[in-house]
């Protein structure tokens, strides 16, 4: 068994500052059998029931917190403990405080059955309503989490880290053996399963949690940034004529810093997150919450690294859109970075929806209401690429490019080879610095001579210009989908 409420409130929130929101439970009506399991709860648990509320601060910041006790009838829901629950998530949103919800339980509570099990709309609904006021909703799942509490406030985190081995699944395996005649399998109900499967952003002990939460929510305070000076960034001319097939040559050199190099290099702290939240990852998506300098944002970037392996997904399509719906949610700009040599050609991402999803990625990015930057940062090919472009502002390295299939492919349509590559390049105009000229591209990142000559230097002058503009975004706010799209026109 994982830690008690009390001992995780020692160990995660600063020292002295708890202070309980609970009120005495109300039970109405009950059998003697069950206030019998009451009573033996109480003993046993050292709690009055199931689910412990409060205050505290964390890094001398001000959060509320739910948490389970799975000690008490295994944390599990009954109508006092949903009333607990419910009171404390709706005075966090009142109180516009951060939210941290920790369960540990075994769902809805047997002993009261159908009128506990229906106050899953209930908690469902006041955490929806938190979260709808731009407050924080983050989520520690804990050993063991079940049933109607994972299908509740388990699984409705803005960002959802879990305890390691942990437990974590719908209906409890025990249940599933009995209803069966076979066990569940084994290794599917467990954190580490979740995460291979995009469903939990981290596995993370309860030792790092502190750190973790103060992390996420400096990121989040940076929101309000915005009357901030804006850093000066660095002047670097671009150098002269730029050459297309140089230029795409250069891109595609592998040793060019891509979005890992950046971030390690020139982000002042980043929170990686993972996966759709419903099943699905793509290991060519990167999707964090990061701050360069005293901007934050939360970043969709194509990993060129890891698309040598394998190409961008419908996954990584789905990834992106559930990151801007995050994104919104939160009041936190959106940084994309394109650096793809395309996305997936294959019977599996036709299966998947890959056209349908560059085409609602697209949309979601034009729409989005949040400030939007879009760094072309490396190679541009296709609609992989576009679905990540459509932004507030767009920021471009000088070798970078965007084209609607890569120059090989436009080479073989016209001409039935590849040989004529450099020539279709030049005349489809796909650089950076023709797509400023023609409005598409706002600023230039200059590389002397080349990224991957320089990356340390080139990393942290894109950093200083993202800084600049997130900023700028920030004071702004976002644009209409209408002038987002206005760019385009001609
Ligand atoms: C959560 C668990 C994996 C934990 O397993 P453990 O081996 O650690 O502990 P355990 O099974 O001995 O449980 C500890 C004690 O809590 C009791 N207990 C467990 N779940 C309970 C519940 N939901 N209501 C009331 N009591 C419950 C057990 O009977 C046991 O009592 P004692 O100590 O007296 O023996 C397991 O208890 C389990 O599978 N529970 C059921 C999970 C589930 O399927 N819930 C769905 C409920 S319906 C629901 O929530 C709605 C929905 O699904 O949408």
């Amino acid at each position: 068994m994982g830690l008690t409420s009390a001992e995780l409130i020692d160990l995660v929130l600063d020292d002295g500052t708890w202070t309980s929101w609970d009120m005495a439970p109300s039970y109405g009506d009950i059998s003697e059998a069950y206030a019998a399991d009451l009573a033996k709860a109480r003993e046993r648990a050292g709690t009055d029931e199931s689910v412990v509320t409060g205050e505290a601060r964390i890094a001398g910041r001000r959060v509320a917190v739910v948490l389970s006790e799975f000690r008490f009838l295994a944390g599990s829901i009954g109508r006092a403990s949903a009333e607990r629950l419910i009171a404390a998530v709706e005075r966090a949103t009142r109180e516009g405080l951060p939210l941290l919800a920790g369960p540990a339980s075994g769902g809805t509570r047997m002993q009261e059955g159908t009128p506990a099990f229906v106050q899953m709309v209930r908690i469902a609904e006041a955490v929806t309503r938190h979260k709808a006021a731009g407050l924080p909703y983050l989520v520690y799942l804990r050993h063991p989490t079940t049933g109607g509490v994972m299908a509740s406030w388990g699984s409705l985190g803005h960002v959802t880290v879990a305890e390691p081995e942990a437990l974590l699944g719908f209906l409890g395996p025990k249940v599933y053996e009995v209803l069966n005649g076979r066990p569940f399998p084994s290794g599917v109900q467990v954190a580490e399963n979740l995460f291979a499967h995009g469903l939990v952003d981290g596995v993370a002990p309860p030792a790092e949690l502190a750190g973790l939460v103060d992390r996420v929510l400096t990121i989040l305070d940076l929101r309000s940034n915005a009357g901030r000076a804006a850093s000066a960034s660095e002047r670097v001319e671009t150098s002269g004529q730029i050459d297309t097939w140089d230029a795409i040559t250069r891109s595609r050199r592998t040793d060019r810093p891509g979005v890992r190099a950046l971030l390690r290099i020139a982000a002042s702290d980043v929170v990686p997150l993972n996966g759709t939240g419903q099943g699905e990852r793509d290991p060519g998506l990167i999707i964090a919450l990061a701050r360069f300098g005293s901007a934050p944002c939360l970043v969709l970037a194509q990993d060129r690294r890891e698309q040598a392996h394998q190409p961008l997904g419908p996954e990584g399509l789905r990834e992106a859109q559930r990151g801007m719906k995050l994104a919104a949610g939160l009041g936190l700009p959106v940084v994309t970075v394109i650096d793809t040599p395309g996305a997936a050609l294959s019977p599996e991402a036709e299966n998947g929806g890959i056209a349908g999803e560059i085409a609602r990625t697209l949309g979601a990015l034009v729409n989005v209401e949040t400030p939007t930057l879009s760094l072309m940062l490396g190679e541009g090919n296709g609609g992989g690429a576009l679905a990540f472009l459509p932004a507030d502002r767009v920021v471009a390295a000088q070798h970078a490019w965007l084209s609607p299939l890569p120059p090989e492919g436009a080479s073989a349509i016209v001409h039935g080879d590849s040989d004529h590559a450099a020539e279709m390049a030049e005349a489809q105009r796909v650089l950076a610095v023709d797509l400023q000229q023609i409005g598409v591209v706002d600023r230039i990142v200059a590389e002397s001579p080349d990224a991957a000559d320089e990356p340390e230097e080139f990393c942290r002058r894109v950093g200083s210009i993202l800084e600049d503009e997130l900023l700028g975004l920030l004071r702004s706010g976002p644009g209409e989908p209408t002038a987002r799209a206005a760019r385009y026109t001609g």
